[in-house]
């Protein structure tokens, strides 16, 4: 999977040259493409945006230099052929919000490109242009206010990359983590067995992978009516074993 980020901080990226991604990338399972919006700017100043049309607070960001980034990535995209295009996303606080869901439907892609806002956003008639050439979806990682959207995409990048195959070391650890199966992963524990004073439960010392699985089922269960009941609203109970339902 190729990915693309347009941004006037570019090395606000270099967190994806560490670890799993970073490896991932020398490795040539994931490729990374980051553009310093102020390339593509004409004036001495390389202005990237100016004062809103309707007054108000803050700057708008301009929409020619995005139009240039963008043709220049569209071009060369491995996505840009007929009946398919790159998708474009742009971090929002007035996005759809990102999920894991979501993000196993991204990691399906070839090519992503990131736009990363910056001010009060970008003019809205480059989303509208940009519909040409790409699919567009406005994405925000929840119901806060970030800068900007360089810290949307790291975390966007990191979700979706881990999911594509071979990222990941042991593609079983993408099973029970939390949100594969719609609830909140169960407790972990490592040696030693009693430390402070406090026991690893018992039955994690037992061996009985049954009892282990059980324990662990009803410790997700437990843990997402409690910390996400919203999930559990959404969940197909009638896979629910009677003693699940009455957690
Ligand atoms: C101007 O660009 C922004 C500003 C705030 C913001 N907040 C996001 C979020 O996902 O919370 S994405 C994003 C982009």
């Amino acid at each position: 999977m190729r990915f693309d980020v347009v941004s006037i901080f570019p090395e606000y990226l270099a967190p994806l040259d560490l670890s799993l991604i970073g490896k991932a990338r020398t490795d040539g399972l994931l490729e990374l493409n980051v553009h310093d919006l102020r390339t593509y700017t004409k004036d001495r100043h390389r202005t990237v945006d100016d004062t809103p049309y309707g007054g108000g607070a803050g700057m708008v960001m301009k929409p020619e230099p995005w139009a240039q980034a963008l043709t220049e990535i569209a071009e060369t995209s491995p996505a840009s052929v007929p009946e398919r295009k790159p998708t474009l996303i742009v971090p929002s606080p007035a996005g759809e919000v990102f999920t894991q869901k979501l993000a196993y439907e991204l990691s399906e892609e070839v090519h992503l490109v990131f736009a990363c806002g910056r001010y009060e956003g970008i003019d809205e008639r480059v989303l509208e242009w940009a519909g040409e050439q790409f699919t567009v979806r406005a994405v925000s990682l929840g119901d806060y206010v970030l800068n900007g959207g360089e810290v949307a995409v790291l975390a966007m990048v990191e979700a979706i990359g881990r999911l594509v195959p071979g990222v990941v070391g042991n593609p079983e650890s993408l099973i029970e983590e939390s949100h594969s199966d719609g609830l909140l992963e169960y407790p972990v524990y490592t040696k030693p067995s009693s430390w402070r004073e406090r026991e690893v439960p018992e039955v994690l010392l037992s061996g009985n992978h049954g009892k282990i699985a059980k324990f662990r089922r009803e410790h997700q269960l437990r843990r997402t009516a409690t910390r996400r009941p919203d999930l559990i609203d959404a969940l197909d109970v009638s896979s629910f074993s009677k003693t699940e339902r009455n957690i």
